[in-house]
């Protein structure tokens, strides 16, 4: 047996150290640039030939003869580019025609779009079908769960697996998937059947909220592969609806999150239902590895397991195709500001926006337009037809809590907001990764409130620079829509012209407005914007204005900056100022107040010696919590410290969660 990538008993950061490791990590970026490549040249391929074949059907009698012969030469070329592209593909050594795929899934490959494969596969398919143990590390969106589904399904046809796997009816399962939630169990299921199934195999979804009778039926009929949750899984074990003897493979999918969950003993007790662990290969895999799971996945996989680590340490741990957008904005302005933010950045496709909990999800879901919530306390049954219908395009805006932050692949999600940093780094890469998914790209805005957040944690650990914006104004925001307005007035067919014209002209006569000027208006009412409100660049709140407050020497607390405020304020002004916060470089303060109490704070600072105080035309940097409550700042660089103060310190060390029961409620 000779793994195609060499085993290392060292956990999962240390992956790639032999020669041909290192050369396949050199390999690795460019591929990843082929990846891409290669799908828009596909692509493009399609539409020329779409186009190639348009043309033909356009059999018109009057072309002329010299059109013809034009003709006929684009298609000779258009042709041997097509052989040019086929020779290129061959050339791929991530071709699927390169790799011990057999015909069935090789077509169904084909069918499905893929021609090559992504290189978390192509690192680990020959490990895997040749019998080892894995543990698989990639960024988001690049393809794990093929990297496991294709090999395991090789290996029970074909391969390893094919001469002890168990047939006929009441067969007991030769594969067990274990993931943490419900929707991620029906996806991969998704995948074994569409690709199981033109080898003949059967899968099963197993997992909890939905009713026992139909999967215990499946099961008993006997199927092939069974993917599930830990908690639904192990109560089929217990009624002896599920006998894992006899597997040849285990799976766990996003295992820290199944681990974190609080599912570790759960996951201990189904996989030491297997009769003899040295004939079961068990792979793990995740974007997100964190030491404690390291540490655990000794204890599941065999000491000479391979590791194949695409992300390792390497700085950016997120996904590297897509933007990571940071914006101010306290709690009661979240409502107001998303849907300019997905009119600004969401291209027209889907966005998910990710609540920390399940009551502010559903409040959203409630107060944005066409917006569906997504999380725990909703039947299952319910969760299903949402996330069927955000999939299909019925609505095109999730609000959901981290039930819906691992592993969802759905196609089009251009833009992800999250309306508070998560509290882990994973979660941060997780939800993110939602979006540019498969050599696309994606936006993911996160709201944060400088007096209560830590950005720089995330941005250390994830190894992200996030870029800073304001919440959007009404220039960028028309900007955004102007097209989109204009785009929908034009496709209203001429025939309405004679029946409104009067109207209009009634209206252009009387208005005293000029024809564009009541144009503008109709586009911005095409597209639901009926009023220009200012916000703040500080908490993003409609009709408040950010200020920044200089008085000559170090702010050390915000207490000194109110103190240095009521000195020339009126009391009464000074209680209406929001979300005050210190500047990064200690010698300022940064604060909205009402736009209707502007002038008085402007005229106030006339009375004040030695003190600035200006309207803010972009936010400088600011203290965060961290620095903050240390009450020092200044020269020694708080914006870029090390060391965490009290956020976050020690997580993923401990296991958080461990062995606290199945602590799936959270979402
Ligand atoms: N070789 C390939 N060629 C083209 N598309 C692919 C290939 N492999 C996978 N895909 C597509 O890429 C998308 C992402 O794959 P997948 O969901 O497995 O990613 P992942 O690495 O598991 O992401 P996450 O960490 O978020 O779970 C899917 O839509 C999948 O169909």
């Amino acid at each position: 047996m000779v793994p195609s990538i060499p085993i290392t008993d060292e956990a999962v950061a240390v992956s790639i150290d032999s020669p041909k490791q290192k050369s396949m990590k050199k390999k690795k970026e460019k591929l990843q640039n082929d990846v891409a490549s290669d799908q828009e040249t596909a692509k493009k391929s399609s539409k020329k030939r779409k186009k190639s074949s348009d043309d033909d059907e356009v059999k018109n009698e009057t072309i002329s003869e010299v059109k013809k012969e034009k003709k006929k030469k684009k298609a000779k070329v258009e042709d041997e580019d097509v052989e040019k592209e086929a020779v290129v593909k061959q050339d791929d050594p991530n071709a699927v025609s390169n790799f011990r795929i057999s015909e069935p899934l090789k077509l169904k490959l084909k069918e499905k779009g893929i021609e090559a494969l992504f290189p978390i596969q192509a690192m680990t398919f020959n490990t895997i079908l040749d019998g080892s143990d894995l543990v698989g590390r990639a960024r988001t969106g690049q393809g794990k769960t093929l990297a496991f589904v294709l090999p395991i399904l090789e290996s029970l046809t074909n391969g390893l697996a094919k001469l002890v796997r168990k047939t006929g009816y009441g067969r007991v399962p030769s594969v067990l998937v274990l993931l943490p939630t419900r929707e991620l169990a029906n996806q991969v299921y998704a995948d074994f059947e569409v690709y199981g199934g033109s080898l003949g195999l059967a899968a099963c979804a197993v997992y909890g909220g939905a009713p026992y009778g139909a999967q215990e039926a499946k099961l008993r009929r006997g199927v092939d592969i069974v993917i599930g949750t830990p908690g639904r899984i192990k109560d089929h074990i217990e009624r002896g609806n599920i006998d894992l003897s006899h597997l040849k493979f285990r799976v766990l999918d996003e295992a820290d999150e199944m681990l974190r969950m609080g599912f570790v003993d759960d996951v201990e007790l189904i996989l030491g239902k297997v009769q003899d662990v040295t004939k079961v290969q068990t792979l793990l895999f995740s974007a997100t590895l964190p030491s404690w799971v390291q540490q655990i996945s000794k204890k599941f996989l065999k000491a000479d397991k391979a590791t194949a680590d695409l992300v390792g340490n390497e700085k950016m741990k997120a996904s590297t195709n897509v933007r990571h957008i940071i914006l101010p904005c306290n709690s009661t302005a979240r409502a107001q500001v998303i849907p300019d933010i997905i009119r600004c950045y969401s291209s027209g496709g889907r966005t998910i926006i990710f609540a920390e909990k399940k009551e502010s999800a559903s409040e959203l879901a409630g107060l944005l337009p066409g917006a569906r919530a997504l999380h725990g306390d909703i039947q299952q049954s319910q969760r299903e037809i949402t996330l069927k219908g955000f999939r299909s395009g019925k609505f095109m805006t999730l609000v959901a809590t981290n039930v819906a932050a691992r592993g969802l692949d759905i196609n089009d999600v251009q833009l992800i907001i999250q309306c508070e940093p998560p509290r882990d780094v994973e979660a941060y890469i997780h939800r993110s990764g939602r979006t540019g998914r498969a050599g696309n790209t994606g936006v993911a805005v996160m709201l944060y409130d400088p007096r209560r957040s830590n950005i720089s944690k995330i941005e250390r650990e994830a190894g992200i620079k996030f870029e800073h914006v304001s919440a959007p104004q009404p220039d960028e925001i028309a900007k955004a829509i102007g097209g989109e307005a204009a785009e929908l007035i034009s496709d209203v067919s001429d025939s309405v012209i004679p029946s409104f014209k009067a109207a209009a002209e009634e209206l252009l006569n009387n208005s005293g407005l000029t024809a564009v000027e009541l144009l503008a208006k109709a586009l911005a009412k095409a597209v639901g914007y009926t009023e220009v409100k200012k916000r703040s660049l500080l908490t993003s709140m409609e009709n408040y204005v950010t200020l920044i407050l200089e008085g000559g020497k170090p702010m050390f607390t915000p207490s000194f900056a109110f103190g240095t405020l009521r000195r020339f304020i009126p009391e009464d002004k000074v209680d209406g100022v929001q979300g005050l916060a210190l500047t990064a470089d200690g010698q300022g303060a940064v604060f909205d107040v009402p736009v209707k109490d502007l002038d008085a704070f402007l005229a106030g600072q006339k009375n004040a010696v030695n003190v600035s105080l200006k309207v803010a035309t972009e936010l400088p940097s600011l203290q965060q919590r961290e620095e903050a409550s240390r009450g020092r700042f200044g020269d020694r660089g708080f914006a870029n410290r090390r060391g965490f103060g009290r956020f976050g310190r020690g997580r993923g060390g401990g296991g958080r969660g461990f062995g606290g029961g199945r602590g799936g409620g959270r979402w």
